[in-house]
């Protein structure tokens, strides 16, 4: 079977026969003007991965590379039916709900001698195993449990098999190609395979093989193994959240049909053709927003303090999301069960 168009290509092709999501030019603008002056500050850097976010790791070493695969692994579909009703995780005393909870719970196992980030353990780990380590605080369970228990097995025995166990080994086969390991990622890992097609077309966003070389980048401060020259080839990370705050700041635009459905919160399944579209027009929209905010920067003949790419778009936008959870509410995102994002 032919391979499917990569990231960024497949984006493009979904923006440009799309019908009920489109990019808006002038909202790509604003956006990257909102994004010039956080450009000089610390949240577009590399190292604001570690500085901003209390739950990630604090080391930089085999052990955050498998705290960093195994999140990644369980990244997906954290929205609740309900938004007064979710799933909450409490560590280090404070409540954390969508993807920090999943943080939270593997920290809090962590503290408890369970060795969830260790492919001996999380390779045979039971199902009510995996229920207690993910336990929420309320009667909210996090989403697809038996589908993160399976995927757990699924990778454990993999990493066991092809790579010793250890992420670090998979990321040093590599040879510090991001574009390389995002590959080993989706051709060992089944359950990272987020392919669709669209219009006959087969198209991959590959959503969570992306983020996690992202992590694997940051989280070693894009220094050693993690120093990738082609890092800037990896595209923001195509989830269910930055197309709504792409939609609230104005350069993501839905049709009034779309935006019907969205608001009755009705389901899209995984490849519907509506579905594709918003993916694929949020991941071209970053793609513009981030070759404006280049431009301006040319313009102002500002430095950035440090290499501006699609990975730190997207960073800053998903905190900007969560930062603005309660200015957001007017705009719905979409709901997708899936194991991809
Ligand atoms: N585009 C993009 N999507 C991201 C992330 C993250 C967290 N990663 C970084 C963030 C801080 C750390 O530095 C991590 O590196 C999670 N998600 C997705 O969001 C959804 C959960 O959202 P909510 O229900 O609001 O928690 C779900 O699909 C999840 O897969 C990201 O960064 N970008």
């Amino acid at each position: 079977m032919d391979s499917p168009l990569p990231p960024r290509e497949s984006a493009r092709f979904v923006a440009e026969r799309s019908r009920d999501v489109a990019v808006d030019g002038e909202g790509v603008r604003r956006v990257a003007e909102l994004l010039l002056a956080a450009s000089t500050g610390p949240a577009l850097r590399v190292d604001g991965w570690r500085a901003l976010h209390e739950l990630n790791p604090r080391a930089a070493d085999e052990a955050a590379l498998g705290w960093v695969f195994v999140v990644d692994t369980l990244n997906f579909s954290f929205w609740a039916e309900q938004e007064e009703r979710k799933c909450l995780v409490t560590y280090k005393g404070k409540a954390y709900s969508g993807y920090w909870s999943l943080c939270a719970a593997v920290n809090r196992a962590l503290d408890e001698g369970i060795p969830i980030t260790s492919a001996s353990y999380y390779a045979t780990v039971t199902l009510d195993q995996v229920r207690h380590i993910f336990r929420s605080d309320t009667d909210v369970p996090m989403p697809l449990m038996e589908d993160r228990h399976r995927v757990l097995n699924e990778a454990g025995r993999i990493l066991l098999e092809k790579f010793g166990g250890s992420f670090l080994t998979c990321v040093r086969k590599s040879e510090r190609s991001a574009q390389k390991l995002l590959h080993l990622i989706v051709e060992n890992f089944p359950s990272y395979r987020d392919v669709t097609q669209f219009e006959g077309k087969r198209v991959a966003f590959y959503k969570r093989a992306q983020i996690l070389v992202a992590d694997t980048w940051s989280v070693l401060g894009g220094r050693g193994d993690g120093c990738f020259p082609d890092i800037a080839s990896i595209t923001m990370f195509a989830d269910y959240r930055l197309p709504q705050v792409l939609a609230h700041l104005g350069a993501l635009k839905y049709s009034e049909e779309l935006l019907e459905k969205l608001h009755k919160g009705e389901m899209l399944l995984y490849g519907d053709k509506q579905e594709v579209e918003i993916r694929g027009c949020s991941l071209w929209c970053v793609e513009l927003i981030r070759d404006c905010l280049l431009e301006l920067i040319e313009k102002k003949s500002e430095k950035p303090t440090a290499e501006i790419n699609s990975i730190l778009l997207d960073y800053y936008l998903w905190d900007y999301a969560r930062d603005h959870r309660e200015d957001m509410k007017g705009i719905p995102f979409h709901r997708t069960r899936c194991i991809y994002y």
